[in-house]
């Protein structure tokens, strides 16, 4: 590293001490912690992000973000240069980094890694980051670190995007680096003309019932609302109504708002109540990137009934697979050289609902499984031609091949026009271009639901009967140190603390379609408890005892 970069390293780190006694993990979605501690690791995270830049040749994506955690929180983490999160190779190098505790180790540390990834600081390339932040009033000053951070880089730019959701910032360095342009505009135009593209492609009289176009939309107070306020003026045929969109007066981020409080506490957000019986509701997160659906079934029900993102991910798979089966007309197919079986595969974590499971399994479909936190999940999903992941709480996209989308472009030109098979096709196409292919991402997701219920003529009562849900538990549990569990299989198995996986055992066993795993949080100080029974109290006390033992095991 050459004599002015150091410098400029040392002057800027200067600026931004790291708290003392504070360990941070870059975990299932980046550094997390309450905003005043965090200054020091979004600045170094702004270096990384310039590093990975310069190493990449491409754009990089920083987003300061603690989705939806209180809003004293605060969180930082990078889009890789294909939109998806940072690879995980770098983040060794990441917690090194946030964890330096004094200005000549953290640049010890650049110095080192640079040269061991040969990362040409001060050479020919030039590099450039792009910043995004949530509405959180401590995101300000943290932008500003970020900003900092890039720039004390020599060659790299750091071009602030404002507030944006968590997609958006994915979606703009994905296409980016695409050469496409990525303005707000851009992603909102890309959105609407897919979505009237499907319209366009739904069979007409197929419905038995009229379609309600009413839906109402808990925007959690967050940015979330807030852009779909300005999405849904280019949807002509959504009658969206957004509320908790964070104006003033209309509540606080994520306070008893939002998809993650929706999905864990089964009840109905602030800003609804009984005129919403029987309405098609959806819920949205602090970042924008969970969406879930419910209902309010009855106006004494003090629950809500849940359509997760297992259902969500339920209904895209029916979507999808229809369509290909559409295409899969044997007599036609399989006689140009670029026709080749297309692989479809559904991607969850063990906290889906074994009941999403087994009605998938059901219909025939490949049903793999990964760890928890999206980046597991992307990177699975992108082995398939087309690859549909979800978590429970809402996190997902349905991922096309760009092999896939080639054969499909070719197919459309090939098939007769106007053709059943030409349409399924193109309906595939469109959905494609209408989700987002950088991650999960609530406000695409929620358009590509709204136009798959008008094309299967359904009801939210109709979607939520696909399968009945089995009764499911989480419980958090506080414990001294919660790295001190250590899992396996996708997380269904303790290897560490010795004997809790028997003792987990030993308490499932008693229970009729029990199951119950327990693995350490990745964005909050907890281990978590996930049980499922084949009853609401059978499943309480499963996950009450499990949560014992866990105490015990960890004190
Ligand atoms: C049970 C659960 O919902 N876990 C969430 C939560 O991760 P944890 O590692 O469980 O804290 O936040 C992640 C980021 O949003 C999300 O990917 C994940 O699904
Ligand atoms: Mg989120």
């Amino acid at each position: 590293m050459e004599d002015r970069q150091r410098a400029i390293l040392i002057k800027s780190a200067s600026l931004f001490p790291p708290p003392l006694g504070v360990k941070f993990s870059y975990g299932t979605a980046g550094f997390r912690a309450e905003s005043s501690i965090l200054s020091s690791t979004v600045f170094r995270s702004g270096i990384l992000a310039a590093m990975r830049s310069l190493k990449t040749g491409s754009l990089i994506g920083l987003m300061i973000t603690a989705s939806h955690n209180h809003v004293s929180d605060n969180g930082v983490k990078i889009a890789d240069f294909h939109g998806g999160m940072m690879t995980q190779d770098w983040e060794p190098f990441a917690n090194d980094l946030a964890n330096a505790s004094n200005s000549k180790d953290l640049i010890e540390l650049i110095a080192d890694f640079a040269k061991k990834e040969n990362i040409p600081f001060g050479g020919s390339q030039s590099g450039e980051v792009l910043l995004g932040r949530d509405t959180r009033p401590s995101g300000e000053a943290l932008m500003e670190a970020a900003k900092q951070g890039v720039r004390s880089v020599i060659d790299v730019v750091a071009t602030d995007m404002g507030i944006l959701t968590t997609p958006q910032l994915h979606w703009m360095v994905q296409n980016r680096n695409r050469g496409l342009r990525v303005t707000e505009f851009d992603y909102f135009s890309q959105i609407s003309n897919s979505f009237r593209n499907l319209m366009e492609l739904i069979p007409r009289g197929t419905s038995p019932e009229p379609f309600d176009a009413k839906l109402l939309v808990d925007g959690a107070n967050g940015v979330g609302g807030e852009k779909l306020e300005g999405l849904k003026k280019l949807l002509k045929d959504l009658d969206i109504h957004v509320r908790n969109t964070g104006k003033e007066g209309e509540g606080n981020l994520n306070e008893r708002v939002g998809a993650d409080y929706v999905q864990k506490e089964r009840v109905v957000p602030l800003g609804f109540g009984p005129n919403d019986v029987g309405l098609r509701c959806a819920s949205l997160d602090g970042d924008a990137d969970r969406l879930v659906y419910f209902l309010f079934p009855s106006e004494g029900s003090k629950s809500i009934d849940l359509i997760d993102g297992d259902k969500i991910l339920s209904l895209l798979a029916l979507f999808i697979n229809e369509q290909l089966r559409i295409l899969d007309n044997k007599e036609k197919m399989g006689t140009s050289e670029y026709d080749y079986p297309v692989k479809l595969g559904i991607v969850q974590t063990a906290y889906a609902n074994g009941a999403s499971t087994d009605y998938l399994k059901e219909l025939g479909m490949e049903v793999v499984f990964t760890p928890t936190g999206v980046k597991y999940l992307h990177e699975k999903a992108a082995e398939y031609d087309i690859g549909i992941y979800f978590e429970a709480n809402g996190h997902g996209t349905i991922l096309f091949s760009e092999k896939f989308l080639k054969w499909l472009e070719a197919k459309i030109q090939d098939l007769a026009a106007g053709s059943e098979m030409q349409k399924a096709a193109q309906r595939l196409l469109a959905a494609s271009n209408l989700i987002n292919q950088a991650t999960g991402d609530s406000l695409s997701g929620l358009i590509l639901v709204e136009v798959v219920l008008r094309y299967m003529g359904w009801s939210i009562q109709r979607w939520k009967s696909l399968y009945q849900d089995l009764p499911s538990r989480q419980v958090k549990v506080k414990v001294v140190d919660r790295t001190a569990v250590v899992t396996t299989n996708a997380e269904t198995s303790v290897l560490r603390p010795l004997g809790l996986q028997e003792a987990i055992n030993l308490e499932v066993a008693k229970y009729s379609r029990g199951r119950a795993f327990v693995r350490p949080s990745g964005t909050e100080d907890v281990v978590r408890v996930y049980a499922e029974a084949s009853t609401q109290q059978e499943v309480d006390a499963l996950a009450q005892t499990v949560a014992e033992h866990v105490g015990r095991f960890l004190g």
